[in-house]
């Protein structure tokens, strides 16, 4: 099963809406790939003892694992962390998310600085390569459960955009000029 992506319209609506373009113009796994995003589809009623799961985080050594229940009540100064994750930022390590119930949308930024919409569901397992803008938010559906992997000692700082000689940023740039031949613009 494949992950449904999309560009994203211009408006400002809310940002909970799928804000999809008209006509719509979906992204595919390759896409996505090129901008070295990974993908999985588990089986999330199962992640306790999932096999599956197990061999990915052995061979990309995601030793760390968390869960987060994304509502006002489990989560401490919820609407400031909504608003931080909308924020578009990067990392300077990869950001590992699997959603285990619920739905969000993951937007990520392509070579041509548009946004793509990445539904997450149930069973979506997606890798952002560090240095890659990118920000979250929660659907209509107000609720997500995601299980957050990391390899050794998570760290979650978030350096907002412009961040243009952050390390992580400029390797992920190196990596776009080596596979396509031409530079990202820097932005
Ligand atoms: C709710 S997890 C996704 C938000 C994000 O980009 C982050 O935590 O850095
Ligand atoms: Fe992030």
């Amino acid at each position: 099963m494949a992950i449904e992506a999309w560009f994203m319209d211009e408006s400002s609506e809310d940002q909970r809406l799928p804000h999809q373009t008209n006509p719509p113009e979906h992204v595919s796994m390759e896409y996505l790939a090129d901008l070295g995003v990974l993908y999985w589809n588990l089986n999330p009623k199962n992640f306790e003892n999932d096999e599956e799961l197990k061999k990915i985080r052995e061979s990309r050594g995601y030793s760390y694992m968390d869960l987060l229940d994304l509502c006002p009540e489990k989560v401490e100064n919820y609407e400031q962390k909504l608003k931080n994750f909308y924020t578009e930022h990067i990392h300077g390590d990869e950001e590992i998310r699997y959603c285990l119930e619920g739905s969000g949308y993951f937007d990520v930024r392509d070579k041509n600085d548009r946004w793509i919409r990445i539904w997450m569901k149930p069973g979506d397992l997606i890798v952002l390569p560090a240095g890659i803008y990118h920000r979250f938010t929660l659907d209509t559906s107000n609720y997500v459960k995601l299980m957050r992997l990391f390899v050794g000692e998570p760290v979650w700082t978030a350096y907002n955009r412009p961040q243009e000689n952050h390390p992580a940023r400029k390797e992920y740039l190196k990596n776009f000029t080596e596979k396509f031949g031409v530079p990202l613009e820097a932005h």
